[in-house]
């Protein structure tokens, strides 16, 4: 049984339905730490609520360097194993990344590798894509470029705005992540269908 740590900035919802599905027995893992770089995420009171250790390190006014600095020192003191970055928006060094080689990943608002970074739903509806979706990758050094572990595809639909077209992301995203986070951990990440989202996953 792995022990994780979820690393957020904000709402939480992605590590919400990641608590939610190892409380199902669906991935294996426990969580250690949810760790957020903002004090005001509101995903912190979810965690605590679920009785799981929460720690802020504030990213703000900080050198990149202390600032990951401290984060290291909570995900140790954690026993962390595994790391999930849901939401987290700071893009970590290569030092940071290299210790947590092949044990970070990362949940993505778009089909990588088109339009990575940040505001990528207002990149694809300028795009004028026909589907959108969300990525789960292993983190590296190179910003939104690691190895894919699973895609979750929706279609853009006619008058969609960026705030529309987020939440159907999102849904899909809601799904994946926890199947996606199983077979890293070596389990069945099952997913039942879904209508309207093409979920597929890649050996990595
Ligand atoms: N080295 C890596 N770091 C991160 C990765 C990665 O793949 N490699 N994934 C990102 C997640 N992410 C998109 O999925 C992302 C997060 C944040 C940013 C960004 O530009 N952040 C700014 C600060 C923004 C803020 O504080 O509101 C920054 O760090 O200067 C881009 C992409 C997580 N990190
Ligand atoms: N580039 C990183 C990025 O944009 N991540 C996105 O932040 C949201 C966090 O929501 P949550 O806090 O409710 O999970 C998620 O939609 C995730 O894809």
């Amino acid at each position: 049984m792995k022990k994780i740590a979820i690393l957020i900035s904000g709402r939480g919802s992605n590590m919400a339905v990641i608590l939610d599905a190892i409380k199902r027995g669906e991935v294996p893992a426990e969580v250690a730490l949810v760790l957020s770089n903002r004090a005001d995420a509101a995903g912190l009171q979810t965690a605590s609520d679920a009785g799981i250790p929460v720690a802020v390190v504030p990213s703000k006014g900080k050198s990149r360097e202390d600032f990951e600095a401290s984060v290291q020192e909570e995900l140790i003191h954690a026993g962390a194993e595994f790391v999930c970055l849901a939401g987290f928006m700071r893009v970590l060094s290569q030092g940071f990344v290299e210790a947590w080689s092949g044990r970070m990943l990362n949940i993505h608002p778009s089909l990588l590798p088109l339009f990575r970074g940040l505001h990528v739903h207002e990149q694809a509806l300028e795009a004028r894509v026909a589907v959108s979706g969300c990525t789960v990758h292993y983190v590296t050094p190179e910003l939104d470029g690691g190895p894919i572990v699973g895609q979750a595809v929706v279609p853009v639909e006619p008058g969609d705005t960026p705030d529309t077209l987020a939440e159907r992301v999102q849904k899909a995203e809601h799904i994946l992540y926890p199947a996606a986070l199983a077979r890293c951990l070596g389990g069945a990440g099952n997913v039942l269908p879904q209508p309207g989202i093409l979920i597929a996953f890649r050996e990595v």
